[in-house]
């Protein structure tokens, strides 16, 4: 795992815009299409406003989200209206998006036709991935009903319910995730870089985010 430390937030979050905007011009340059993986949640707002406005060959980049809140768009735990408010807008408006929510009262209703549309994607260029203090990362929760499933199986979604959140969710697998060629983790505030350097010391099952740090990039400001 590489600690890459900034002098602030709002500095972090445009560097990592560029880097994941050049990581996909790279992987441009020699495949006809490129996948980008990206969290919700509260953390990674500011990277889209700026990545959206980078010149990509965007029309040839799918984007996904890593993890997603089994909630129709209207709600505002809706990580796909957050996708949508701040990152596929702008110049990154023509990306293709590839979603991982569906109108149905589960998530094991639609898991097999959402799993194909992303298998067609795979592997992943790029996968920026949050990261909980409860050391979750994408929707892999300890505690989690599907998580051995999620963290050693070979299946590409996975749904779970976790006693931390509060409805079902639909997560990329740990082995999805993996094969990115590039993995990006990003993280805010003295909280998180605590439970990264406990996570450094415990297995996958009690810390999830364990199971992606080997040869991840972390990218961390204290505020
Ligand atoms: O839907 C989600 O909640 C995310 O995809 C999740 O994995 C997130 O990255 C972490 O929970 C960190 O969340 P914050 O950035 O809000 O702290």
């Amino acid at each position: 795992m590489k600690l890459v430390e900034y002098p602030d937030a709002e500095m972090m979050m445009m560097d990592l815009a560029d880097t994941i905007a050049s990581e996909l011009n790279n992987a441009l340059l020699v495949d006809d299409h490129a996948s980008l993986a990206v969290p919700g949640g509260t953390t990674p707002g500011p990277i889209f406003d700026s990545l959206c406005a980078i010149n990509v060959a965007w029309p040839r980049v799918h984007v996904m989200l890593t993890d997603e809140r089994w909630v129709p768009e209207t709600s505002p735990r809706s990580n796909t209206a957050l996708l949508r408010q701040r990152l596929l807008t702008d110049k990154a408006a023509a990306a293709r998006y590839v979603p991982l929510y569906a109108d149905a009262d589960t998530p094991e209703e639609r898991l097999g036709d959402l799993s194909q549309q992303v298998q067609a994607c795979l592997p992943l260029t790029v996968a920026l991935l949050g990261m909980g203090s409860d050391m979750h990362t994408a929707s892999i929760f300890p505690g989690a009903d599907q998580l051995d499933l999620a963290l050693t199986g070979s299946d590409t979604l996975v749904a779970m319910r976790a006693p931390g959140a509060p409805e079902p969710r639909i997560t990329l697998s740990a082995n999805v995730l993996k094969e990115a060629m590039c993995r990006h983790i990003v993280i805010v505030g003295d909280e998180k870089r605590a439970a990264l350097e406990k996570a450094r010391h415990l297995q996958p099952h009690d810390a999830p985010v364990a199971a992606l740090l080997p040869g991840a990039t972390v990218h961390w400001a204290k505020e």
